[in-house]
């Protein structure tokens, strides 16, 4: 049912793309390339408030951004020119992800932050970009950890790890479901994850039953050797009526 590890770079090298080179990781950390030209956003997004300038879109590349997150992310780009595949804008006030349309009977609040996008510090905290393609029910995140994740010395937080794959699939979730919930997540640390390294959160939604998302994630590195963590969720689709009461308690 699900890849096995290095399967996203068998899946990689079936579009075209191979593996990147080991090593690479490091080569450019304070300068690169600009920001390459915006490619499509998923539909339903405030990705129109953004392109007036409204919310700054974070998952684009910034200085310190390393070489393989700057190669993954300009494979994954190519990869959304046939449409099949798009990058998932990211700002750093939820609501800012929501299509109007469902805006009405939320408030935006000033003081609130998606957790995600809590560090200001650029490469401090949660570096990543999501992709999604909605054929095959799959988001993908490149995940690049930064200092202040750290958990046991030079490696990330166990916490910062559940954080990135909960969001990753739980992007997902919302893509097959709308508004969902986590319900339960299951996650096996296979391999510690450097600070600093990259690694490719690959997630997929396996079966839909009634208002259950269940979904499955690996996490894993560039060149596909090294399997981080796996995980398996539960998502549930709020039904209309606990979704609006839920709303009117937090305000
Ligand atoms: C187009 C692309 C779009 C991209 C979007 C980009 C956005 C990107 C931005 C940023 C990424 C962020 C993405 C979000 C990620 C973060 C998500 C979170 O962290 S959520 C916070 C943590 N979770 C909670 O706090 C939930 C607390 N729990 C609840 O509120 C309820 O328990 C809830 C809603 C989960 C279910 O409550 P009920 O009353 O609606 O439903 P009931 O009747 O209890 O359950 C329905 C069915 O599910 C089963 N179920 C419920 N919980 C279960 C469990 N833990 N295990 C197994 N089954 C369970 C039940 O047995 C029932 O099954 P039977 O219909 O009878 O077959």
């Amino acid at each position: 049912m699900w890849r096995r590890c290095g399967a996203l770079g068998r899946a990689l090298a079936l579009r075209g793309l191979p593996g990147l080179a080991p090593g690479a990781a490091g080569r450019r950390t304070a300068s690169g390339p600009s920001p390459p030209a915006r490619p499509g956003l998923p539909c339903g997004t405030a990705a129109a408030g953004s392109q007036l300038g409204q919310s700054k879109d974070y998952a684009l590349p910034n200085a310190s951004w390393s070489q393989d997150m700057l190669d993954l992310y300009n494979r994954f780009l190519d990869m959304t020119k046939d449409g099949l595949w798009k990058r998932i804008p990211s700002y750093n006030n939820i609501l800012d992800h929501i299509p109007e349309s469902m805006k009405l009977t939320y408030e935006k609040r000033k003081d609130t932050r998606l957790f995600l996008r809590s560090i200001d510090a650029e490469g401090a905290g949660f570096e990543y970009v999501m992709f999604l393609n909605t054929s095959e029910k799959r988001v993908v995140c490149l995940f690049q950890p930064g200092s202040y994740l750290e958990g046991h010395p030079g490696f990330a937080h166990g916490g910062s790890i559940a954080t990135i794959i909960d969001s990753t699939i739980g992007s997902c979730a919302i893509s097959v479901a709308g508004k969902v919930m986590t319900a339960n997540l299951s996650i096996d640390y296979v391999n510690p994850v450097p600070l600093g390294s990259v690694v490719l959160v690959d997630s997929k939604a396996d079966k839909v039953e009634g208002r259950k998302v269940f979904l499955s994630c690996k996490m894993q590195s560039v060149d596909g050797n090294t399997l981080h963590a796996e995980a398996t969720a539960l998502f549930i689709q709020l039904d209309a009526t606990k979704a609006q009461k839920q709303q009117a308690s937090c305000q």
